[in-house]
């Protein structure tokens, strides 16, 4: 699109039923331990956008055959992977910049990592000391950076500090197994680990494929070294992503539904059922279609999102119109996530008059109702940020003109998000 997005008002009351994505989370893992497989397997569902076509390129670069389009990709592992020969582009996808270069050490090779100029901004050091305490020499401390991998890796005992990101443990488990020794894998930093659910995410993934991997303490892991094996998997769609339409509903006073809501999930997004129905919200699971129904009340709350912080920007956005105080408490890493998310959520709500301020881990927002009374439109910036357009693409239903400057960041974990809200608000009456 040309110009800014302008964002839609909400068009009264709409029903719609939403088709959701695949997960980026399981699709990234499903593509890279499709590659590390014994043999050849078959993702279905997966997702395709920038992040999980940015993995797809940075294996196919280290030997691994992938064919199919659309959500259907079957995954060909060599029988040795080697160092890309260019360099391997990781966007700004946390899951490509701190799972891929674990990979890379297992190549006996050196692999260069580029990225987005803001994906220099991102932490990354702790995965990389992590490398290094394997035996990898390494140059850089974020994207770029070059990762030379020695032809045999130490282990198993690593220590990190992962109080900045869940991924960096995620990424050095991914491997564990094609370790020598396997790998013992320590937090050592004086902050929690956040994303919890992403790490049992990995666990289960990992398990699911005949590896033995689990949690040795509260902060620790072990993996036994030995094979991956080859698993058919099909993803589910991204509860992430399907918060942003969801709360679309509760905001709105119509409904939407989102078909293939798993039972069962690691999926830090699924806590949005809980923070709409404690919000004053209509949450129903049929089947696996999940209903959300605006009743035209929206409380105010005091909600920890350390364990599903992907969920802060549409919270946040939910509690501007919401009755009362809300505090969002738990999330001081998503400083670190695509943008400062806490800044540039205080500054693009403050932009259309809300009253918003941060404070050490989190955001406390005074919410107007929704009636939205007292908020005026305004030129919203995206800051490169999916998530940060899915805040401002709730702020539009009720602040009527608002505009965003690059709708088209949301290609990261959805490809076409303008259309899939605008089909959304079409939705019947
Ligand atoms: O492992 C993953 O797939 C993810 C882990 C989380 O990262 P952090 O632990 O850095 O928040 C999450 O926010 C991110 O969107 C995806
Ligand atoms: C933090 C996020 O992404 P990434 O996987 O790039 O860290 C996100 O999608 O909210």
């Amino acid at each position: 699109m040309d110009g800014p997005w302008p964002a839609p008002a909400a068009p009264g009351p709409f029903h719609a039923t939403v088709e959701v994505p695949g997960s980026k989370s399981e699709t990234n893992r499903a593509l890279l331990l499709a590659a590390l497989a014994d043999a050849p397997s078959t993702i279905t569902g997966a997702l395709e956008a920038r992040d999980t076509v940015l993995m797809r390129a940075a294996l196919e670069a280290m030997g691994v055959r992938i064919t199919g389009e659309g959500s259907t990709l079957h995954v060909e592992p060599p029988a040795r992977l080697h160092a890309a020969t260019e360099p391997v582009d990781c966007g700004l996808a946390g899951t490509v910049m701190r799972f891929v270069p674990p990979l890379a050490a297992l190549t006996g090779g050196r692999t260069r990592f580029v990225g987005d100029p803001v994906a220099s901004e991102r932490p990354l050091a702790p995965v990389l000391d992590g490398l290094r305490q394997l035996g990898c020499r390494v140059n850089g401390e974020a994207i770029p950076c070059t990762v030379d991998a020695p032809e045999a890796l130490g282990g198993p005992h690593v220590e990190v500090d992962a109080s900045a990101s869940s991924q960096f443990v995620s990424g050095l488990l991914l491997v564990g197994a094609r370790l020598p020794q396997g790998l013992d894998l320590h937090h050592v930093g004086t902050g929690g680990v956040p994303s919890r659910p992403h790490i049992e995410m990995t666990l289960e993934m990992l398990r699911s494929r005949g590896v033995r991997a689990d949690w040795s303490g509260p902060a620790s892991w072990r993996v036994e070294p030995g094979g991956v094996r080859a698993l058919d998997q099909r993803i589910e769609p991204d509860l992430t992503s399907a918060s942003v339409f969801l709360a679309a509903a509760a905001l709105s006073g119509g409904s939407v539904t989102v078909p293939g809501w798993p039972g069962r999930t690691t999926q830090g997004g699924d806590a949005i059922r809980e923070v709409l129905t404690r919000m004053g919200a209509e949450v129903a699971l049929d089947g696996d279609a999940l209903t959300v129904r605006g009743t035209g009340t929206l409380n105010g709350l005091d909600v920890d999102l350390h364990a599903s912080s992907e969920l802060t920007p549409v919270v946040a956005a939910l509690c501007l119109f919401a009755d009362g105080v809300s505090t969002i408490r738990g999330v001081a890493h998503i400083r670190g996530h695509e943008t400062d998310r806490l800044a540039a959520l205080e500054a693009e709500l403050a932009r259309v008059g809300g009253s918003v301020e941060q404070t050490e881990d989190g955001l406390r927002i005074t919410g107007t109702g929704l009636a939205a009374e007292g908020l005026h439109p305004a030129a919203l910036l995206s800051y490169a940020d999916h998530r940060m357009v899915h805040a401002e693409a709730l702020v539009g239903l009720l602040v009527d003109g608002c505009t965003v400057d690059d709708v088209a960041c949301t290609s990261k974990t959805i490809n076409n998000f303008d259309t899939l809200w605008s089909d959304m608000l079409d939705g019947e009456r």
